[in-house]
């Protein structure tokens, strides 16, 4: 398998879709789930965390987030004790800030619409779960470009599983190798390595605190405009 140096992005063809993650690719999110995460952590009397704490815990779903976030006071048992009263807080927090502190990324509008005006069809699989990912890309105004919007509570298994990105090529009825999949994190390019699909990934979202440049995929693209211009049917 063709892995691109840190500094090649190799030119794919033949790509019919696009499924493009929405956390740290499209949006960043990272304030509100600084918001939401904090709000939950007064709630149960515990000091507010920096924003950069919170952001290398984001990207394997809320349910991962709120461990991570637990485990900064507590012992793992501690933590199970807590969590269920955690996460319910954190939902109830994260429904009414979803969308309030995040701001899109340089090149995401102009790119998703380069990929429509080359006939790429889209899709959005996001780790985060589907009520707020499609409220989020509602108000973002992104909602409209995507044919399927899949969530981390989808399907049994998120990314880096390749389930929802299979789930995905089944829908538009392509080849895993038609299909290219985008996001910030090594997630994306594992999910994307299993499924059998192609993928970029993009330098400037959050990847679990780790460098982009050592994940496996076909390169790494300044923005989703860059991508679509490596991109051909
Ligand atoms: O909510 C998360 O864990 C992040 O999700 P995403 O990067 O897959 O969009
Ligand atoms: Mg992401």
């Amino acid at each position: 398998m063709s892995t691109a140096a840190a500094s090649e992005v190799i030119a794919l063809s033949g790509i019919a879709a696009a499924i493009i993650d929405l956390d740290g690719t499209m949006l960043d999110t990272a304030p509100d789930f600084q918001v939401a995460v904090n709000r939950m952590r007064d709630e149960m009397d515990l000091a507010p965390l920096e924003q950069k704490t919170i952001v290398d815990f984001v990207g394997k779903g809320s349910e991962n987030l709120i461990r991570r976030v637990l485990a900064v006071d507590f012992p793992a048992q501690q933590v199970e004790q807590h969590f269920d009263a955690a996460l319910n807080s954190y939902q109830r927090h994260y429904e009414v800030v979803n969308g309030t502190h995040a701001s899109l990324y340089p090149g995401v509008v102009e790119g998703l619409q380069a990929m429509r005006d080359k006939g790429l069809r889209l899709a959005c699989v996001t780790n985060k779960p589907l009520v707020f990912a499609l409220a989020l890309l509602e108000k973002a105004g992104l909602r409209d470009y995507f044919e399927l919007v899949y969530g981390g509570d989808s399907f049994p298994r998120k990314k880096p599983d390749p389930m929802p990105l299979l789930a995905v090529c089944a829908d538009f009825e392509l080849e895993p190798a038609q299909v290219v999949a985008i996001g910030d994190s090594s997630n994306d390019a594992q999910a994307a390595r299993a499924a059998g699909c192609r993928v970029f990934n993009v330098p400037y979202g959050y990847n679990h605190g780790e460098s982009i440049q050592d994940v496996d995929s076909d390169g790494i693209v300044a923005s989703l405009l860059v991508a679509a211009h490596h991109i051909s049917t």
